[in-house]
């Protein structure tokens, strides 16, 4: 049985992304707000349309922080960016569901969102994605190594050189690799499992564009910064 050790430098590198992950978060108050007051259609898309662009303005910070993500070619940057902005907000939408709450908070929560004013037919695979995302019981480390390795995807449309992205992503893919098994040895399939919601992520992420499209409003406004990274009007 091969003896799994995370490198000093494997540790000082899961060091930098966590502490960057910690630092770029916008207010998780998000949650609270919804568990507070029950808000129209209206209020709601505001809302998502303020936190999407919060998270994009917070995503372009984090990844200053991934080691080797400036020596990039700087038009692979902004592809890699807009390639991986809303499966990382699907992402921090799901950790922000999974979170530990007070008993019945959950519940409430995902009624206000089932309510919020989202077409019915995208709440399924929604709510399905984040407790799959939930049942894994993600450590914060994890949390931050996935959403690296959703940001160094290689085959996102118009990167130039794949092959400098695949280097960096499987950097992080070791350390993750090797954290799940030290953290998890009765399971040995966890990183596969991991690995797996990406796909699902990027299934999800499909819908973005008529999630929002198809909101119960009468008036879809987006922000400048949301037009360019979702394709929308
Ligand atoms: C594209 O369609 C979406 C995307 C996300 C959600 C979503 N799932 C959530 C899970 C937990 C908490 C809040 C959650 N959100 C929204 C939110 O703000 N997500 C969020 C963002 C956007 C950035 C950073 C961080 C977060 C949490 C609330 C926006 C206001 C109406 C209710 C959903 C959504 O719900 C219907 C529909």
């Amino acid at each position: 049985k091969e003896k799994v050790e995370i490198t000093k430098e494997q540790q000082a590198l899961m060091k930098v992304i966590l502490d960057a992950y910690n630092r770029h978060q916008i207010p998780q108050d998000m949650a609270k707000k919804l568990l507070q007051d029950q808000y129209s259609a209206e209020e709601n898309f505001l809302l998502l349309t303020e936190m999407a662009t919060s998270q994009v303005q917070v995503l372009v910070e984090f990844t200053k922080n991934i080691p080797g993500f400036l020596t990039l070619d700087r038009e692979d940057q902004i592809a890699l960016l807009k390639g991986s902005a809303v499966e990382a907000m699907f992402l921090r939408s799901a950790q922000v569901f999974s979170r530990k709450m007070p008993n019945g908070h959950t519940e409430v929560l995902e009624e206000r969102i089932r309510k919020s004013g989202i077409s019915e037919e995208f709440i399924t695979p929604m709510f399905n994605f984040y407790k799959s995302i939930g049942e894994l019981h993600m450590m914060q480390e994890e949390q931050a190594l996935l959403t690296t390795i959703t940001i160094l995807t290689p085959d996102r449309p118009y990167v130039k050189d794949q092959q400098a992205v695949e280097r960096l992503q499987e950097t992080i893919l070791d350390v993750l690799r090797k954290l799940c098994v030290l953290q998890h040895p009765q399971e040995p399939q966890y990183f596969a499992r991991l690995l797996g919601r990406l796909t699902e992520l990027r299934t999800l992420s499909h819908y973005h564009a008529e999630m929002l499209t198809s909101w119960r409003v009468n008036d879809h406004k987006f922000t400048p910064l949301l037009c360019e990274i979702w394709d929308v009007q």
